[in-house]
């Protein structure tokens, strides 16, 4: 379902990255550890072709992203990812229910009115719908971009530092309700994280690939 081999990320103005290789069947996931700058953001983005590996293969579900054009590698994105970012992106001028929509709408799509609903309902956010964005605590936040990257029942589910700012018990709900809601919809789970909390509650349950610290990386 995951496969990286040889692969190999260079910035322009930075470190040129080397991956280790791995090949995973039937997982349910992957837990992509490492320390701060060992490039687990930079491999997220690899495997949700937002980035070209300079050199090697990332296979994701069956497709080779290097294979794929830019706009072919687009509409893959479109059909098969779900993306929970760092930093979550939700537009603070709409209300909740209104963010859900504008990924239909960025793809040309009437809105989904009953799966933004059930979405809503199945992560405990229907009394939160005709809030914005500010009105929300971090972890309600999290929730909507849960919501956001599952809209269009995407086959992987890729979530960078979800727990990043999060208390232990929230953290704890985030980590539950990512690995549920994959579960769910059937969509296979690749989280990358730095956090300790991760790897205790996740480790255990999800193969682990620890990347290593980047030779000549400032600490
Ligand atoms: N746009 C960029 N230009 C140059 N170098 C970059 C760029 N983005 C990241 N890097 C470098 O690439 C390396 C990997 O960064 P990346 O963000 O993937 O690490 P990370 O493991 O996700 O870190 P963190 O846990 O702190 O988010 C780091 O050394 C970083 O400084």
């Amino acid at each position: 379902m995951i496969e990286l081999q040889g692969l190999r990320y260079r910035y322009a103005q930075g470190p040129e990255i080397a991956f280790p290789d791995i090949a995973l069947g039937a997982a349910p996931g992957l837990l992509l550890r490492g320390a701060s700058g060992s490039g687990k953001s930079t491999l997220l983005a690899l495997m949700a072709g937002l980035l070209s590996a300079s050199a090697g293969v990332v296979r994701m579900a069956g497709t080779e992203l290097g294979a794929l054009s830019a706009r072919q590698r687009d509409a893959w994105r479109g059909a098969n990812l779900g993306f929970v970012p760092q930093r979550l992106h939700l537009s603070a001028a709409l209300s909740v229910r209104d963010n859900l929509g504008l990924p239909y709408l960025a793809a040309g799509q009437l809105v989904d009115a009953a799966r933004v609903d059930a979405l809503l309902t199945s992560l405990g956010l229907q009394s939160l719908a005709e809030r914005r964005p500010h009105q929300l605590s971090l972890g309600q936040a999290q929730r909507v971009a849960l919501a956001r990257a599952l809209l269009r029942r995407p086959r992987l589910l890729l979530a960078d530092e979800p727990t990043a700012n999060l208390d232990d018990e929230n953290a704890a709900a985030s980590l539950d309700l990512l690995q549920q809601a994959a579960a769910e919809q059937g969509a296979i789970l690749v989280l990358a994280t730095h956090d300790g909390r991760v790897a205790e509650r996740l480790g255990a349950r999800l193969p682990n690939l620890v990347l290593p610290k980047l030779l000549g990386a400032q600490p």
